[in-house]
């Protein structure tokens, strides 16, 4: 009988989509969930216009994630009423009880500054649907292109562990080596000149990276 480990693969999500052809590619190439940033500071923010085209096109059995970033509730309620959202990803200081306050699944995002303890987050968030890990970079919420010591994410922690962090085709090899994820989270290593403007080649580059890890390490425990 095949074991769990077997059959296990990297579940990857793609950030911060703008363009409706961005998002079909990625679905094309495999992407379990696309991101939709809804936060006006960022260049990668969407409007319920953008939003709802890119979100109508995604098939099922894809995940579209709707981020926010210390947003008012109101907000957050007008989107979910008028773009498909399969799942919050909340990306500030949210407290656990404004995360579970929308009766909706949710991811939250731990920016790794010094001191941050996966384990303990992972007790105060057990409401979550998973926990993104992200690089800590002062004024910068999210999809800052940097990484974090990789190694901090290996804790052990009853949630899945999604790892985000200047992910790109060329390392995302050895983040998978070293903290064995859930799953990853790629914004700015798949993108061309232009925030918010995925690559489609970088796209490509990163799920066939994620893919060949997968099988190395199935056909290694075989
Ligand atoms: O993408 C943004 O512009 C953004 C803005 C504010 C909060 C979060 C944001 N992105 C969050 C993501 O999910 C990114 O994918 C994650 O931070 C990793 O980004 P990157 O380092 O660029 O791969």
């Amino acid at each position: 009988m095949m074991s769990a480990y077997l059959s296990r693969r990297t579940r990857v999500k793609i950030c911060g989509f703008t363009q409706a052809e961005d998002a079909a590619c990625a679905v094309a190439l495999g992407a379990d969930a696309l991101g939709l940033v809804f936060h006006g500071p960022s260049p990668r923010n969407v409007s319920v216009a953008q939003a709802g085209a890119i979100a109508s096109a995604v098939p099922a059995f894809v995940t579209v994630v709707g981020l926010f970033v210390d947003a008012d509730q109101a907000w957050v309620r007008e989107i979910c009423g008028s773009v498909r959202i399969d799942l919050l990803q909340f990306h500030g200081e949210e407290s656990p009880e404004y995360c579970a306050g929308f009766g909706r699944p949710y991811i939250k995002a731990l920016r790794m500054k010094p001191g941050v303890d996966v384990g303990t987050e992972a007790r105060r968030y057990a409401g979550a649907a998973g926990l993104l890990l992200d690089a800590y970079q002062p004024g910068e919420p999210g999809g800052t292109g940097m990484t974090f010591d990789w190694g901090r994410a290996e804790a052990v922690c009853a949630l899945p562990l999604i790892l985000a962090g200047g992910l790109t085709p060329a390392n995302v090899k050895e983040a998978l080596e070293t903290a064995r994820p859930y799953a990853v989270d790629v914004s700015s290593g798949v993108e061309g000149e232009r925030k918010g403007m995925k690559d489609h080649d970088k796209m490509a580059a990163f799920l066939r990276e994620v893919y060949e890890f997968d099988h190395a390490r199935r056909d290694s425990a075989l």
